[in-house]
């Protein structure tokens, strides 16, 4: 699909009931991440990166800008208390503990959300859970919320220049992919345990772009 990607930019504005939801989700969130402004700022500009980038892509806008609200929901806890609370809830771990714990923030967040924000959709807590393991069948939703993450403003560095340049010239799955292998390639240059779900995303859409059918 290279070359001939039309942005779509006609999405429906939210409903004001819509707005109201992410409107308490502001205030909670605020409350949620008290302790660490510079979290709450990121997650605000990674909620206004997924709401421009769902209009871009033609995603749901209130699910995206929802998702990228409550996206690290969980990033202030412990590595100890992810560990604890993914094996409750049976979130796999995919490797040994203390490594993968970085990563638990997402999936363990997915679940507790569910409770808190039962007004969402629940592809809202998916792309929570995906935004820090990807998945092979990621969804438009899921790809919008890992592209935010990897792209706000806030992210300096020639490559998120790099990703930022290829919004609205490149389908949607063809900045994701840039994104997983930027965020891999970092992984494994810093000599650390690579997530197997991340790995599996990546040979899946590798696969995709390699044969061509984008
Ligand atoms: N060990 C890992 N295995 C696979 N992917 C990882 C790993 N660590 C980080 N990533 C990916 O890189 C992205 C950025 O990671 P990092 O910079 O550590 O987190 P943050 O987004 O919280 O700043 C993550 O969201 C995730 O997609």
């Amino acid at each position: 699909m290279k070359g001939g990607y039309v942005p779509q930019t006609d999405e429906a504005p939210m409903s004001m009931e819509q707005e109201a939801v992410i409107r308490r989700i502001r205030e909670l969130l605020a409350v949620r991440l008290a302790s660490d402004r510079r979290r709450e700022e990121h997650s605000l500009r990674v909620a206004d990166t997924a709401e421009a980038l769902a209009r871009t892509y033609g995603a749901d806008v209130f699910a995206a800008t929802a998702a990228g609200l409550i996206h690290d929901w969980d990033r202030l806890l412990s590595y100890e208390e992810l560990v604890a609370r993914a094996a409750r809830y049976g979130v796999p771990l995919s490797g040994p503990p203390l490594l993968v714990a970085p990563l638990l923030h997402g999936p363990v967040a997915a679940v507790e959300l569910q409770e808190l924000f039962p007004e969402l959709p629940d592809e809202v807590f998916q792309a929570v859970a995906r935004h820090t393991t990807a998945a092979p069948d990621m969804s438009a939703l899921d790809m919008v919320v890992f592209i935010a993450d990897g792209i706000e403003p806030g992210r300096r560095g020639e490559y998120a220049d790099r990703l930022r340049a290829m919004v609205g010239q490149a389908s949607l799955r063809e900045v994701f992919f840039a994104c997983l292998t930027e965020a891999l390639a970092f992984v494994i240059k810093s000599g650390r345990y690579v997530y197997p779900l991340a790995i599996e995303s990546y040979n899946r859409y590798a696969t995709i772009f390699q044969k061509g059918d984008s």
